[in-house]
């Protein structure tokens, strides 16, 4: 029997899954890392930590492996977007990675519109400058820490980095720079009209492959610290929202995603690569070639429960936290949550804007307070949904995947708030299975993405939609939309009392 590893490096952890060919997730290991978060809306990883905690995942892997590990015939990788990895002419890393969800840039985000103008950005990119995105973090570094621009030779993207630290080669791949704002989307080209027009020099930016692109193999110094064979064939990966379209079988038009990670995504297929939705959701290129996707992202989603764990439960683990969740009725006993403790993107791309729980009182327990963070949550994903039904996408299905989709009555709550069937996979691990998938094809033991994902996906339960439920989460709803509105104003005033 044959394997392939797929990695996901997440913001939370890097997870490490072995399959099958017979798409039979074999094994799995993860291995955590911190966020560093210094200041108010700065995020940051070390890039060495990413290497580090994989590589210690993959020995794990190998360790409990019984065969012979040169049937582990591929690895390929998903990895958070947009972070920015600079390397100077050694090859060394010259900073900390700066992440998706840091939000210091807001001036260059100004800057670059001030540039270009947004409509041509948007049709260059086909995306808005948001605080996020990979181009304002390296104008930051340009601005802010000039020494360490001047040393850039390349930048890197998270996942691309851990790849060339396996390998030795340096790439990038269109799913990937699709979220820098350098690349022109619909002709899958650094665009040289952005970098010339914002002063980035193009030199700084890596080779693009396709994401199931074999890429080399792995070098011999990191084959022998996991046990892996230097010969396992490496494939260049995808974005992780790319990634776990491709491992939810998310690979045709009409299909929709439900992803709740660190973010929150609401992801859906597009064939086409001129559909106009002025820059309200992200526009990207799929890990599937000729293929995209448009998606709404929440800023904080799983790490809004994460957050809330971590302060008011911090030796718990999620189960113990949300112990006694479908006992609470829907609307957490009056209480809501706005899940915006970094800011938001969709469909407020609002760095400054924090979270809020309204409705306090005092019968209100610790399980009130986590049935409306996980709630808060779901609602700011339905705006998303929101934007594509507006826009005139039927969705009445959705597959739901990443650490959110462990919970069984959030399963059920996202399938009253977005008034949709929610189906859950045999594995939650969307990302690390596309990641996986991306290797199985690339090694080419399937003549396409789709049939490789009729093998290596399958369905384990659907959540139907509770009318009465869909009923009153109408009405919260509205009420939720409200709250931004009217604590915009109130979180301006308290910006200068942030940690600075
Ligand atoms: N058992 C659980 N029940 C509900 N939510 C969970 C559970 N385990 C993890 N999560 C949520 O999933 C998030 C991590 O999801 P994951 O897909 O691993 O993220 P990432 O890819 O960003 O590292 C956590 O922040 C948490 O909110
Ligand atoms: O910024 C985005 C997408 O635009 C995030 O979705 C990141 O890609 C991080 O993903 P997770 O760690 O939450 O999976």
């Amino acid at each position: 029997m044959k394997y392939v590893i797929g990695v996901d490096l997440g913001t939370s952890a890097v997870k490490v899954i072995l399959m099958n060919q017979e798409g039979k997730v074999c094994d799995e290991a993860s291995k955590a890392y911190p966020l560093i978060q210094e200041k108010s809306g700065y995020s940051e990883q070390n890039p060495t930590e990413w290497v580090e905690k994989t590589t210690s995942a993959l020995q794990e892997l190998v360790a409990r492996f019984d065969g012979d590990v040169s049937n582990i015939e591929g690895i390929s990788y998903s990895g958070q977007m947009h972070g920015l990895v600079l390397l100077d002419k050694n090859n060394e890393v010259l900073r900390n990675a700066i992440l998706w969800n840091d939000t210091r840039t807001t001036e260059q985000c100004g800057q670059i519109y001030d540039i270009l103008g947004e409509e041509r950005l948007l049709q260059i990119t086909k995306n808005p400058a948001l605080e996020g995105f990979t181009l304002p973090k390296l104008l930051w570094v340009k601005q802010y820490e000039r020494e360490t621009y001047e040393k850039a030779a390349v930048f890197m993207l998270p996942k691309d980095y851990l790849r060339y630290q396996m390998t030795g080669q340096i790439h990038s791949e269109y799913s990937d720079a699709a979220g820098t704002l350098l690349l022109n989307v619909a002709e899958k080209s650094w665009s040289e009209d952005v970098c010339e027009l914002v002063g980035v020099d193009p030199q700084l930016c890596p080779s693009l492959v396709a994401s199931h692109q074999f890429v080399g193999t792995l070098t011999e110094q990191f084959a022998t610290e996991t046990g892996l064979a230097a010969t396992t064939k490496v494939f260049a990966g995808g974005a992780d929202n790319a990634c776990g379209a491709i491992g939810s079988g998310i690979l045709s038009e009409g299909k929709t995603l439900c992803s709740i990670g660190t973010s929150g995504v609401v992801l859906s297929y597009e064939e086409r690569n001129d559909r106009d939705f002025e820059g309200k959701v992200h526009y990207f290129n799929h890990g599937e070639e000729k293929a995209y996707y448009t998606m709404g992202v929440t800023l904080a989603a799983g790490y809004s429960l994460s957050w809330f764990k971590d302060t008011f439960g911090k030796n718990e683990d999620f189960e113990t936290l949300l112990d006694g969740l479908e006992d609470v009725p829907v609307g957490a006993n009056g209480l809501l949550f706005t899940p915006y403790v970094v800011g938001e993107r969709t469909p407020h791309a609002d760095a400054n804007i924090r979270a809020s729980f309204i409705g306090m009182e005092a019968s209100h327990e610790r399980i009130d307070f986590a049935r409306a963070v996980i709630e808060g949550i779901t609602f700011s994903l339905n705006e998303s949904i929101e934007i594509f039904r507006k826009s005139g996408k039927k969705i009445d299905t959705i597959i739901s995947i990443g650490g959110g989709a462990k919970n069984d009555t959030w399963l059920q709550t996202q399938a009253d708030v977005f008034n949709a069937t929610i189906v859950k996979l045999s594995s939650e691990q969307g990302p690390a299975v596309g990641a996986a998938m991306l290797a199985a094809y690339g090694s080419q033991w399937f003549a396409s993405l789709q049939q490789c994902a009729d093998v290596f996906t399958s369905e384990a339960k659907a959540y139907q939609p509770i009318p009465e439920n869909v009923e009153k989460y109408q009405e919260l709803f509205r009420i939720y939309k409200d709250v931004y509105v009217q604590t915009k104003g109130l979180n301006e005033g308290l910006k200068k009392f942030r940690k600075n």
